[in-house]
């Protein structure tokens, strides 16, 4: 397999700083593109490029992918948090859609010829059944799901018109750290259930919110699929070796194990791990919270051969709570 040249954008983050790991590995030639708005350079490894750059600016991403002589590039860069998406929704479609428009411009300039990108099971909204599989309709339900649509339709018509190949991972839940303990989540404000939740337990908190416990479902509480970040991150670098085995073909792949947890039941994993119970305050609903997300990852394992190798919840909990500890020492 020829390892091209990446372009990693938003690799100073949570799941970009484990694809870069992952690349870095396997011995790929890795470069990392973040502003660092939520990003940290001590995430990046060490022999690994940091251009400190807005993905936005069309210029400057075509002047880098040519001094890089880069490829083929990994799209992680974006705003991630659905109710911010909601109160501000101008700046994600500005840091989500536009960006990525200039993204693609500088690409097509610069004759990259493969694009991988960061979507997510926001884009279906809320379907009833699950598992989803990727030809349920998509009918996001905030503009952080309405930004990545349409950043895969500008891929899917782009691709199209001028020739490259791309592929658009729709992850569910991520969750957990890099096993080694080199990288985990550290953003700035954290609203994800897990993340949350381990704060908690390190006493960064004093609490974990459940928000809503009237679901339509066996405990009430929202079910969702969470899959190990490491086990993305994998799941990234078999996809690209895809998209350069097969460069007439571009594809679009749920990433998720098909398996629902609901909240209690992810804290009650906590605390098992944890060995002390974390303090849970039953809450109302957060707005726009589907009940249930499970992913059908079929094409992912049948196309792609992809086997996760950390899909056990505990592992999930143990690999995140590490992390913890460890940023607060
Ligand atoms: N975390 C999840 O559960 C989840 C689920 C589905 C999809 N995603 C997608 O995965 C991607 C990565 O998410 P994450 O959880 O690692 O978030 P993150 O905030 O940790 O990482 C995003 C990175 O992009 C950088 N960035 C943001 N805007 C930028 C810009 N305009 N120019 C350059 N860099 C910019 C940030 O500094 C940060 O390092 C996002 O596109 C997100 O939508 C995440
Ligand atoms: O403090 C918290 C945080 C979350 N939850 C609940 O836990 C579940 C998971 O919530 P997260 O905030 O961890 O994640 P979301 O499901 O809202 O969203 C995540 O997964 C989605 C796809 O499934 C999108 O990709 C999105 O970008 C990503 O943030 C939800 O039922 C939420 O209500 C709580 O009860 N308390």
């Amino acid at each position: 397999m020829s390892k091209l040249p990446v372009l990693v954008t938003g690799g100073a983050g949570y799941i970009g700083s484990h694809a870069v790991l992952t690349l870095h590995d396997a011995d790929w030639q890795v470069v990392v593109a973040d502003n660092l708005s939520n990003g940290r350079r001590e995430a990046v490894p060490a022999g690994v490029p940091l251009v400190e750059v807005d993905v936005g600016d069309e210029a400057c991403m075509e002047a880098v992918l040519r001094e890089h002589g880069i490829q083929a590039i990994m799209h992680f860069a974006g705003s991630i948090v659905v109710p911010e998406s909601v109160s501000d929704p101008h700046f994600y479609y500005r840091n989500n859609t536009v960006a990525s428009h200039a993204l693609i411009g500088a690409a097509l300039k610069a004759g990259v010829r493969h694009v991988l990108f960061s979507s997510t099971a926001a884009t279906y909204g809320a379907p009833e059944t699950v598992p989803i599989d990727e030809d349920t309709p998509t009918r996001p339900i905030n503009p952080y799901g309405h930004s990545k649509l349409m950043t895969e339709q500008m891929l899917r018509d782009c691709a199209a018109a001028y020739g490259f190949n791309y592929g658009a991972l729709r992850y569910f839940n991520v969750a957990g750290a890099d096993p080694k303990g080199r990288s985990g989540q550290a953003g700035k404000g954290a609203t994800h259930l897990l993340k949350v939740a381990c704060e908690a337990a390190v006493g960064k908190r004093t609490h974990v919110d459940v928000f809503g416990t009237d679901y339509p479902t066996p405990d009430g509480t929202c079910i969702r699929d969470y899959i190990h970040v490491s086990d993305l991150a994998s799941a990234h670098v078999l996809a690209l070796e895809g998209l350069i085995a097969d460069p007439a073909t571009s594809f679009t792949m749920n990433c998720g194990y098909g398996r629902g947890t609901s909240v209690l039941e992810m804290l009650d994993a906590l605390d098992r791990v944890n060995g002390t119970p974390v303090k849970r305050v039953m809450g109302e609903r957060r707005a726009g919270d589907p009940p249930q997300l499970v992913a059908s990852n079929r094409r992912l394992v049948e196309r792609l051969g992809w086997q996760p190798a950390y899909a056990d919840s505990e592992t999930i909990i143990r690999s995140a709570l590490e992390w913890e500890r460890r940023l607060n020492r």
